[in-house]
């Protein structure tokens, strides 16, 4: 069956090549450095069909208002708290998105983001462009071993358990876990969430964001946790408060962080937090790998392309 060529399918992922989608008719792609404004958003989908997004770009009432003629929303991402789904609910939109294919990629991240945190490798990498500052002493650049502590993850969905996982065999004393369901079969052990906190030598948070998980980690869950512990965050920003962490982190209380996520997304250039040497931030990218990418791409091509010609998605959220 010759293909519909009419639809017009907006792309705001700069720098993928989406040409399947050209054999469905127009695709416009965002190609500046960063992501469009909310303002640029509503201007550029207002007569699209389709819309091929990530977890930085809103997709609210407002949006879905300026868009009349949506139909199908791809999200290359796993992730959704970016997206109202009542709203697209009502409108009887179909969305697809990206499980399965971050997984492993993502939890790889974290055990890398958890090592370079714990080892200092960044600001060792730093410190060694001047040999003064790494002159030999006893101390030299130490930081803080796997081996004998306590594990702690706040959500083990897929991510976490693969991540737990791939922890196992530098041989933690234990591994405790906090979620919404308890797990059948597993190697970390439910705890409450104020044991979690007070427990854990490295907390490592791999929680959905949702208004019960919104931030969730405050002063307050700072304080209680051990001094020296170290914090990793591979989920969403606003699980965090930054100005809290900022001050646990100043103050020595937390012995370090690793934030692949922040709020703001990006931070402000000249941030505090940026400037802490505990601190290694990145921006949001644990599932950066060509082959994971290429297959996120691959996947949300063909959930629009199948939503658009009334086949089902491979990977539907709502269809
Ligand atoms: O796919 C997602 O939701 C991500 O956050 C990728 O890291």
């Amino acid at each position: 069956m010759a293909a519909n060529k009419n639809f017009k399918i907006l792309v705001t992922v700069t720098g993928l090549p989406v040409d399947r989608l050209r054999e469905f008719g127009t695709v416009v792609q965002w190609n500046e450095l960063g992501n469009p404004t909310s303002q640029e958003l509503l201007e550029l989908v207002k007569d699209c069909d389709a819309l091929f997004c990530h977890g930085s770009n809103k997709i609210d009432k407002e949006l879905l208002d300026a868009a009349p003629k949506l139909k199908v929303i791809g999200t290359y991402s796993v992730g959704y708290n970016h997206i109202d789904l009542e709203e697209c609910k009502k409108r009887g939109l179909k969305i697809g998105y990206t499980p399965g294919e971050t997984t492993e990629v993502a939890a790889e991240f974290g055990v890398g983001l958890l090592l370079a945190t714990a080892r200092r490798i960044p600001e060792a990498n730093e410190a060694s462009k001047d040999p003064v500052n790494v002159r030999f002493h006893g101390y030299l650049m130490s930081g803080k071993q796997i081996m004998d502590t306590t594990i702690g993850f706040f959500g083990l969905g897929a991510i976490g358990s693969s991540m737990l996982e791939k922890l196992a065999p530098f041989r933690p004393a234990r591994f405790i876990y906090h979620n919404r369901s308890r797990k059948e079969n597993c190697l970390a052990e439910y705890v409450s969430f104020d044991e979690l906190v007070k427990e854990s030598d490295f907390l490592i948070v791999t929680a959905a964001l949702t208004p019960e998980t919104t931030g969730k980690f405050d002063k307050d869950v700072f304080a209680k946790m051990k001094k020296g512990a170290i914090f990793v965050n591979i989920s969403r920003g606003p699980l965090v408060k930054t100005e809290d962490i900022y001050d646990a982190l100043k103050s020595g209380h937390l012995e370090a962080a690793g934030l692949d996520v922040t709020d703001p997304e990006p931070l402000p250039k000249g941030h505090p937090l940026l400037a802490l040497k505990n601190c290694i931030v990145t921006p949001h990218i644990a599932s950066a790998t060509y082959r994971a990418r290429n297959r996120m791409n691959d996947l949300t091509i063909a959930n629009i392309i199948n939503g658009l010609t009334g086949k089902p998605m491979l990977a539907p959220l709502l269809e």
